[in-house]
Formats: C-alpha cells, sequence, structure tokens
C-alpha cells in the first residue's frame, strides 16, 4: 500500500495551487486498490478541503503516515518531515542561492527529494509542468495590455472568470483589429499561446507572408528555434547543437520588431542564449513592438527590457524607449511589459487539473510499483544524500 499526502503549501505567499484535483484523488481510489490519499487542511488550496471531502477524500493536518508527499513549490525548512519522500519543485538543480537553507535542511533531515522539473523522458523532455496554462494566461493579458493601450477592444482580467472555460466564453463576439502577433518557443508555454490565438480567431501566417505582406485580419506567426537563431559562422541552425553550444548563434528575431504589434515570448532562456533583441534596437523608430508579454520572463533575458516581475495584482508596467526607465503601463512614448512569474495562478483550478492528469499518466504507477528510470533520473537527495547525476551540487549542498 502507497499512502500519498498532499501537502499545504507552506511558501508565503501562499500557492494555490495543489498536486492532485479532488476528482483526480477519487479516480486513483477507485482505481488503484494499493494507493491510499490522505489531504492536509488548507484555508488557501483552490480546492477547498469540503471538495476533498465530498470526493471521498481524507482531510486531516497529520501527514505523518504518507509514504510520498506532493506539494507544489519549495517547502519551508521547518514543515519537511524527517526521512520522508518529497515531490516539489525545489529550485535548487541550478544551484538557486535563495533554496541554499532548503537543500541543507533536506539533507539534514534525510529527505528523499524527486524534484517535478526534472521528471524527463529518455529524450530529455520534461514530462511535467504548469507552462501551458502561464501561455494561456500570458496570451490573454497581453493581448488584454494592448487592448487597453489602443482602445480597439477590451478583454477582463483572468481572475474575474471561475475558470478556463469561462474564459473562453468572455471571447464570443470579439472583433480584433489587423494587428501583427509575433510568438516565440516551441514547448508547453508556446502551446498555449497558441490556444489563445485560435480561440480568439487570429490566423496563423508563415514568415515570410507575416514580413512581406499587410493583412486586413489579425494574424500571428509561430517563430521556433531554426526561425530565431543562427550560426555566427555560417547561418545554419542544428537544434542539439544549438542547445549544446548556444553561444555560438545569434538571434534572427530582428525583421519582425519592425512588423509586430504585440510580442507573445515564450522561448526556452539561460545566459548564454541571445536575447531577442539589443537595446538599441529597442530605442530605434523602427521598433515598432507596444506590447511584450514575456512569459519566460527572466530580468534581463531574453527580452532585454524586462526589468524585473509584475505582479497578478499588477500584470503590466511600461518601460521608456528612451530612458528605460519603468513607467506606468499604456503611456505614448513607452512599451508595455507583462512580466508575471506565477501565471498559472490566475487558472489554479485548470492548472492544477492538467498537472495531476500528467502526474497520474507517467509517475503514478512508478511511484506504486517503487521506482523507475524516469524516477532516478529526477531523484536529487536519496535519504539526504546527494545522487550521483546531482552530485555536481556537492558545494552548494555544503556536503
Ligand atoms: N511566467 C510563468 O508563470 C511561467 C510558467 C511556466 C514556465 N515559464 C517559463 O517559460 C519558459 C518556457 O517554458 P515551457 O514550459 O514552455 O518549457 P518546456 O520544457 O515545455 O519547453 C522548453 C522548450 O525549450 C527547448 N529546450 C530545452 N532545453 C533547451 C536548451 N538547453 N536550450 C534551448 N532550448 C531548450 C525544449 O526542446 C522545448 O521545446 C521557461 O523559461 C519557463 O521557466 C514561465
Amino acid at each position: 500500500m502507497l499512502t500519498i499526502g498532499l501537502i499545504r503549501e507552506g511558501k508565503t505567499p501562499a500557492d494555490n495551487r495543489v498536486a492532485l484535483t479532488p476528482t483526480q484523488c477519487k479516480w486513483i481510489l477507485k482505481n488503484s486498490n494499493n494507493v491510499q490519499v490522505l489531504v492536509q487542511s488548507s484555508p488557501t488550496r483552490c480546492f477547498t478541503d469540503k471538495e476533498y471531502k465530498s470526493a471521498g477524500v481524507t482531510v486531516t493536518d497529520d501527514l505523518s503516515s504518507c509514504d510520498v508527499l506532493f506539494g507544489i513549490k519549495e517547502v519551508p525548512v521547518d514543515e519537511l518531515i524527517h526521512g520522508k519522500t518529497y515531490l516539489f519543485f525545489s529550485h535548487t538543480k541550478k544551484a538557486q542561492a535563495h533554496n541554499r537553507k532548503l537543500m541543507h535542511a533536506m539533507i539534514e533531515k534525510k529527505i528523499t527529494l524527486i524534484d517535478y522539473e526534472c521528471l524527463t523522458h529518455d529524450d530529455g523532455q520534461r514530462i511535467i509542468g504548469f507552462g501551458f496554462f502561464a501561455g494561456v494566461v500570458g496570451a490573454h493579458n497581453g493581448m488584454m495590455a494592448f487592448g487597453n493601450r489602443t482602445g480597439a477592444f477590451k478583454l477582463g482580467r483572468v481572475g474575474d472568470v471561475r475558470d478556463y472555460r469561462q474564459l473562453i466564453h468572455t471571447y464570443f463576439g470579439l472583433k480584433l483589429p489587423k494587428i501583427k502577433i509575433a510568438i516565440t518557443g516551441s514547448g508547453r508555454v508556446a502551446h498555449g499561446l497558441l490556444e489563445i490565438m485560435n480561440l480568439l480567431g487570429v490566423n496563423e501566417v508563415e514568415p515570410f507572408d507575416y514580413l512581406h505582406r499587410q493583412y486586413e485580419y489579425p494574424v500571428y506567426v509561430h517563430l521556433k528555434g531554426r526561425d530565431l537563431y543562427e550560426r555566427k559562422d555560417d547561418g545554419t541552425y542544428n537544434r542539439d547543437n544549438f542547445h549544446e553550444h548556444p553561444e555560438e548563434y545569434k538571434c534572427s528575431f530582428a525583421p519582425f520588431v519592425k512588423q509586430s504589434d504585440i510580442l507573445l515570448n515564450g522561448v526556452y532562456w539561460d545566459k548564454t542564449i541571445p536575447s531577442l533583441f539589443s537595446l538599441d534596437e529597442f530605442r530605434n523608430a523602427s521598433f515598432k513592438i507596444k506590447t511584450i508579454a514575456d512569459i519566460t520572463n527572466d530580468t534581463g533575458g531574453s527580452i532585454p527590457i524586462n526589468i524585473g516581475d509584475s505582479t497578478i495584482a499588477e500584470p503590466v508596467y511600461g518601460v521608456d524607449k528612451i530612458t528605460l526607465q519603468k513607467t506606468a503601463p499604456y503611456l505614448p512614448g513607452s512599451v508595455d511589459v507583462m512580466a508575471v512569474g506565477n501565471l498559472p495562478n490566475e487558472l489554479p483550478r485548470d492548472a492544477s487539473r492538467y498537472f495531476g492528469e500528467q502526474l497520474i499518466k507517467y509517475v503514478l504507477e512508478d511511484l506504486v510499483q517503487g521506482g523507475s528510470s524516469i524516477l532516478e533520473r529526477a531523484t536529487m537527495l536519496k535519504a539526504g544524500v546527494l545522487t550521483e547525476e546531482y552530485s555536481y551540487l556537492k558545494e552548494y549542498a555544503g556536503v
């Protein structure tokens, strides 16, 4: 028998998402004879204790009898239960300084940590994540910001609707002007961005046509790695080579900044990958983009005018085209940036359902059976000891 516990999110401010919805717990209890699920009571979770109880799930404060504990965000150090196996996003695999204490505490408390971010298929593709709903909310917010700036159409706040289904209803009858939207990325975020384009009835066009034709209706172009980057020496692109040596590539996005009204950015990025445009290009009069929804969201990253996180409450800020300083949104001399780092929290019930589905499909059975290569690859700590794959973190972990 495997007993799973859904922990109460302890990070401040508390995350409202959860790894399994009440319906998913009910499904597990019905379909797996050898799995028990307990839920730690929480006042902030997007599904109430009552909804779990109605689904036949035990709600309790005491998870000490559980074999495996599912969370979402970093678990506060004093809430870690000695010797337990945890699954959550620890944000430690890149030796993030702000989570060093958490890593030390997990070692001290002999925790086994399986990090969701490290759950990958054999080919390296990540199994689980919230990116799709980050893309959905990011695209909506980007379009909303452009509507607010231009007055050409009006979209409401995602937080004002109950769920994704209701959000889609708000699109009925909405007529968009003839705008050009550039979409970047090829992962889950990009899929969410494309989903909203299709729901809004925006037409996809090819990169060449996007750059050289004018349209009487709204269009978008979807730019993946091959459309965005090329080798500095011979102008070619090879996906594996790019992943291994991004510093040998330059970005070919320049013509798109002169043609686009909106940029919805969902690329994978790290410090060695070139940004989509330079500050000089941004300052230039030919820079046409008015609104950037930076779902990737790294300060000074793929979008060099991302000058820090905005919040769900106030998702958009302006960046002055000359001074590069932060301004109020929608001013004539600035470009609007939407740079929220926890977008899925705007649709937490849908985002949780999507996450739980992947967990059930690809991870649950392996946990019940006591292990698999997928779980092994994602195990950063085994009873408080760094595994071979993550031994590069020794110094960070203080061992
Ligand atoms: N703002 C938010 O709330 C939010 C939420 C989720 C994700 N994100 C961010 O959005 C970005 C995209 O996330 P996603 O969920 O689409 O990711 P993903 O894992 O679904 O897809 C990433 C894509 O990048 C490619 N890739 C993987 N490794 C790469 C490498 N080393 N170099 C270049 N490309 C590589 C993959 O092939 C894949 O196509 C990430 O930076 C992520 O942190 C933001």
